[in-house]
């Protein structure tokens, strides 16, 4: 199993990026549109963000999920018994944002929204045809007007030493949604378990792109897409005292969008956050 870096402004991107995500659950794109600059600075003004110990006037709300999440109350990967070592800014459109952030980090979702659009279409038209029978609607559409889709800024703090044995950045984990877009973190330590159950470094220059693929495309697809276990190890070495931000978008379909026969993306989520203890 391979991770492929597909370079978005070839002829072939949109098989080679579809057979990746076919075979692996993951692909890699260079050259996509999102503009690096955007990053660099969405990166450095959330890390003062999280550093400058206003987060908490911003703690989210139980109801609608949006605001900041201290690490005390951030994720249990399910099937984890330990807190993962992580913060993190829940962004929608329709919730609260820092006035200072906010024009930029909406920017950045509208944009990486827009390619998601794309990519979901690339995906569609890959789909073989005795599995797109089984799409309800088709699956760029299914995000459209949706309020659903999750900008996650996450912030892993440097490691202190005495942290829960056991705990990780990110433990082994699938992602709920369709697809996420998930641009080159600022350190490494992102990892995707191959089918062989050997633990991969997913390898991302700056500048590049994952798009991954999440439990709801696998229920969609019928297993032919792969929702594939990733997680993010604690770094070794000098890098401990460094933070690292990410920022995944997680694309949701509305709510009433059918799934498959069991499930809408609605009772998918419940179910799934209820597992998190987070619902
Ligand atoms: O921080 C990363 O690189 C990945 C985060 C992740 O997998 C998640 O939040 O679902
Ligand atoms: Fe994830």
């Amino acid at each position: 199993m391979r991770v492929q870096n597909v370079d978005f402004t070839q002829d072939d991107a949109r098989q080679r990026f579809v057979a990746s995500l076919r075979e692996t659950g993951f692909a890699v794109l260079r050259h996509h549109p999102l503009p690096p600059s955007l990053l660099t600075s969405i990166y450095r003004h959330w890390l003062a963000f999280f550093a400058g110990g206003d987060a908490e006037a911003w703690r989210y709300d139980p109801r609608h999920q949006d605001g900041y999440f201290p690490p005390e109350v951030s994720e249990t990967a399910k099937g984890q018994s330990v807190k993962d070592l992580k913060e993190y800014y829940h962004v929608y459109p329709w919730g609260r944002i820092p006035p200072s952030l906010r024009d930029e980090i909406l920017d950045y979702y509208r944009r990486a929204e827009a390619l998601a659009a794309t990519l979901l279409g690339w995906i569609e038209a890959e789909t073989p045809a005795e599995i797109a029978v089984h799409y309800r609607e088709p699956l760029s559409r299914m995000i459209e007007g949706s309020q659903q889709t999750l900008l996650r800024v996450l912030h892993y703090p440097p490691l202190r030493g005495d942290e829960v044995p056991g705990a990780v950045r990110a433990a082994a984990h699938e992602d709920i949604n369709l697809i996420t877009v998930l641009p080159a973190a600022n350190e490494p330590g992102l990892e995707v378990r191959s089918r062989e159950g050997e633990w991969l470094a997913v390898p991302c220059d700056p500048g590049q792109l994952v798009i991954n693929v999440g439990d709801m495309l696998e229920e969609a697809s019928r297993g032919y897409f792969p929702s594939t276990t990733h997680r993010v190890v604690n770094p070794r070495g000098p890098a401990r005292e460094q933070s690292r931000l990410s920022l995944p978008l997680f694309l949701h379909p509305r709510p009433e969008v059918v799934l498959s026969e069991r499930h809408t993306a609605d009772s998918y989520l419940k179910e799934r956050l209820r597992e998190l203890g987070v619902l």
